[in-house]
């Protein structure tokens, strides 16, 4: 019993590693985690403390918890039973599948990394790159809104700053959970989205299995207070248009609500540019007629470095304005009210159509506009459209949102920003269009066109179950 054995060091070493783990995970960890836990939910009160709507428990729930719930979900259980008698496979190996597809949506939000990274990130970010402009203040639209709601801000797609802007814009209202594509899936993006709050959609995936934990995971969130962002066209527009809604997460979103139970608002967000950072690639992907961004990590890199550059030689200028407008909120509940053939297309064509109207219309989507898709115009003569569209635009209920002195302002402010880009050139009293950016002109016309293409008569305060604008 008392004679010594002898063993390899390197057994010894083993031996005094698997111990060591054994330890830490039975004794230390726990109250290492109980101390985080403590100090997470310190953080979180004094959050909740001043923020309009409080981060709802639910989102504090621990991951591997949540995972958990989902899996065992009865609607979850029931795809699994019925996929097993379907296909011969064992229930034990589609409920691992189940597991995987929970864990690749999962958030893992950290109060400290959104207030204290994500936010102080996206506030930087947006004023150092933009002149950030709120078009119509979110906190006096979000007023009105019941505080036992869910509020959902839905948005369009134009740039990668589109969830910076709102992100930092609505940081003392609410955190923000956003629905966040596959392509986002990199390390350590991926960690950040995930802390951030936000869940992963992989927007290929159709199976049934997938589709119901993803829709159960947005219904649990929904029903249980959190504050969402939602981009429904499902990507960045190509041609600076507003698209149409796809309408799988509106539908989960309609599915978790019950009339008498918690509202669901959507507050619908226009953003408007004076430049898009991705443009060009959105511009060639367009007129390759596919999704594929030809952006590489290397040309991202590129261009930050010549930002850089150009800050450390005090020859940086900002990108122009970046324009939020907040428009009036829908009430699901005062939504379903009236009588809807298909209630989540009406729905999804209704915020979208509000978005459209609220785009806010800056100098350079005004500029590109005025060239009416000519090569070279007189500087007087684009002053002059640009004032008509600036008549026009307030005719159909658009709010161009220029700089104090009205469109010649906006005008001059417009071709300084593009010449320092060589998009325009001015010759003499001529302003040219550089012929091989014509197709970017168009891109930040596009917004300017739908405003006119909208059709002026149908009133939006008419729509039936909006609430009053
Ligand atoms: C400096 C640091 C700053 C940091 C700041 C931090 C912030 C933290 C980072 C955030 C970062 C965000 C970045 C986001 C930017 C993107 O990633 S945008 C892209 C991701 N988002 C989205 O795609 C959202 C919108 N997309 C959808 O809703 C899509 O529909 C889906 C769910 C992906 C599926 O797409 P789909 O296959 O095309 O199908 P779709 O027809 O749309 O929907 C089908 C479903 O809808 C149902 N449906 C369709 N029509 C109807 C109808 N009329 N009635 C009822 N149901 C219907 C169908 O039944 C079907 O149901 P399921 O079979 O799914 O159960």
């Amino acid at each position: 019993m008392f004679q010594p054995v002898t063993i390899p060091l390197w057994l010894f070493v083993l031996i005094l590693l698997f111990a060591g783990i054994a330890f830490l995970s039975h004794f230390l960890f726990p109250s290492v985690r109980w101390f985080f836990r403590r100090r997470m939910e310190r953080v979180v009160a004094r959050l909740n403390a001043r923020l309009e709507r409080p981060i709802q428990p639910f989102k504090l729930m621990r991951r591997p918890d949540m995972i958990v719930r989902l899996v065992h979900d009865p609607e979850v259980a029931k795809v699994i039973a019925d996929e097993a008698a379907a296909s011969g496979e064992p229930e034990s190996v589609l409920q691992e599948r189940a597991r995987r597809y929970a864990r690749e949506i999962v958030p893992a939000f950290s109060a400290t990394v959104y207030f204290g990274i994500a936010v102080r990130a996206a506030k930087w970010l947006s004023r150092l790159i933009y002149d950030v402009r709120i078009d119509r203040p979110g906190a006096a639209v979000e007023a009105g809104i019941d505080k036992g709601a869910t509020v959902v801000f839905v948005m369009n797609h134009r740039s990668n700053m589109d969830y910076v802007l709102v992100t930092h814009l609505v940081s003392t209202r609410s955190a923000l959970s956003y629905a966040v594509g596959e392509w986002a899936r990199v390390w350590p993006l991926s960690w950040l989205i995930r802390a951030s709050g936000a869940y992963f959609i992989h927007r290929r995936r159709s199976n049934p299995l997938y589709r119901r934990i993803l829709s159960r995971y947005v219904q649990m969130a929904t029903e249980e207070g959190v504050t969402q962002a939602i981009f429904p066209e499902g990507g960045l527009s190509l041609t600076g248009e507003v698209g149409a809604a796809r309408l799988g997460i509106l539908s989960y979103l309609v599915g978790a609500w019950h009339p008498g139970g918690r509202d669901v608002v959507f507050v619908p967000v226009a953003l408007g540019y004076d430049r898009v950072l991705e443009d060009r690639v959105l511009v060639a992907a367009h007129k390759e007629g596919t999704r594929r961004f030809r952006a590489s990590l290397w040309s991202i890199a590129k261009f930050v470095g010549r930002q850089v550059k150009r800050a450390l030689g005090g020859r940086f200028h900002k990108f122009g304005g970046a324009s939020v407008s907040f428009g009036t909120p829908v009430s699901l509940a005062a939504f379903m009210e009236a009588p809807h053939a298909d209630p989540v297309a009406d729905l999804g064509a209704a915020l979208m159509e509000r978005i459209r109207r609220n785009v806010p219309v800056l100098p350079v989507p005004l500029l590109a506009a005025a060239f009416e898709g000519e090569g070279a115009v007189a500087r007087a003569e684009l002053i002059r459209r640009a004032e008509a569209l600036v008549a026009r635009l307030g005719d159909v209920g658009a709010r161009p949102d220029l700089p104090p002195g009205g469109a010649a302002a906006a005008v001059g402010a417009a071709i300084r920003l593009l010449a320092l880009r060589k998009v325009v050139f001015e010759e003499g009293d001529e302003v040219r269009v550089n012929p091989v950016e014509r197709d970017l002109i168009g891109f930040y016309a596009a917004p300017v066109r739908q405003h006119l293409a909208a059709d002026a008569a149908s009133d939006r305060a008419e729509m039936p179950g909006y609430m009053a604008d």
